[in-house]
């Protein structure tokens, strides 16, 4: 079982949360024929423990999070936390959340606060496009619902608002908010976060084709959809910065560049399923309305990257 105070754990470890560095994985969830896909997941989660990865994310974008109903939700973290224990793998699992009411992802905490978790990703609040104070007393209202770590997920042109920098480092006084997964899609923005934020605060880069230059200015990882392929060379990369050795780094991500954006020339997660699937990791690229199946195009596209074609792979 997780600890229910993730946060304490990683207090008494480590003051700078170090357990947030690193390759975060946010994993597809596997649909057959309409259903959560227990036997693809297993299979996956399996195979991803064997890879390079520091945490997962659950139920976030790429988790078709917004498409599960409770119930599912539940089984898709038991049996991850089954499968990486059965692994031997023993790394942070964050649950993704997103809602536009303050009220409800309350709910959704108390709901959640007895399943096997570390901690949740939240997403600013979509669709109701509060003001900078109405942010700061939505996740602190959240904050103050749970004893488990939350990541900021800021994510503007997904939820319609942007967290400004000066919101977040006032959130990042709350001792369980631990840091952000930066997608505002705005290196300025992101240099200016990196500089000023508070040393316990973590920042992990959400915007794949920017995760070289994220790195290369500070931020402590990535949270890489496209890290489903590929997955120890995105590692390689970090590990080659840290190591002084930039210009393999560099080389490395000169190579894996154009992967990012083969994966989100149509919506996300359709092309990573697509590649999971033919891959054999999956049983069904399956995603739920009103997410469809890629074009034939871009399958094409793909499978031509997989027989180690162009784009990068
Ligand atoms: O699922 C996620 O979390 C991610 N979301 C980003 C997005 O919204 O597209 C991309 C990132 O790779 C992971």
């Amino acid at each position: 079982m997780r600890s229910v105070s993730g946060l304490l754990e990683m207090d008494l470890m480590n003051p700078t949360h170090s357990a947030l560095t690193g390759l975060w994985l946010p994993l597809v969830t596997p649909f057959r024929d309409g259903a959560l896909d227990e036997r693809s997941l297993y299979r996956l989660v399996t195979h991803f423990a064997a890879q390079p990865i520091d945490g997962l994310i659950l139920g976030a974008t790429t988790g078709e999070g917004t498409s599960l109903d409770d119930e599912e939700a539940e089984r898709l973290v038991s049996i991850t936390s089954a499968a990486l224990e059965a692994a031997g793998k023993s790394i942070p699992l964050y649950l993704g959340l997103s809602g536009a009411d303050t009220r409800k992802t309350v709910k959704a905490l108390e709901r959640t606060a007895s399943w096997d978790v570390t901690g949740y990703l939240i997403t600013c609040p979509y669709y109701t496009r509060p003001s900078q104070r109405g942010l700061f007393g939505h996740f602190s209202a959240l904050a103050d619902s749970t004893q488990r770590p939350i990541l900021i997920y800021n994510i503007p042109y997904r939820t319609g608002v942007n967290l400004a920098n000066e919101t977040m480092l006032q959130l990042a006084e709350r001792a369980n908010i631990v840091g952000v997964k930066d997608c505002s899609a705005d290196p300025e923005q992101s240099f200016d976060l990196l500089r000023r934020r508070p040393a316990d605060f973590a920042v992990l880069t959400g915007e794949d084709y920017l995760f070289y230059g994220a790195l290369t200015l500070g931020a402590d990882g990535g949270i890489t959809a496209s890290a489903h392929v590929c997955t120890a060379q995105f590692a390689a990369i970090r590990n080659k910065l840290i190591a002084g050795n930039q210009a393999g780094a560099l080389a490395d991500w000169t190579r894996l560049a154009d992967l990012p954006r083969l994966l989100f020339a149509e919506p996300s997660p359709g092309p990573i399923k697509y590649w999971l699937w033919r891959a054999g990791l999956i049983d069904s690229p399956e995603m739920r309305l009103p997410m469809v199946p890629i074009t034939a195009e871009l399958a094409s596209r793909i499978d031509q990257a997989m027989a180690g074609g162009s784009e990068g792979a």
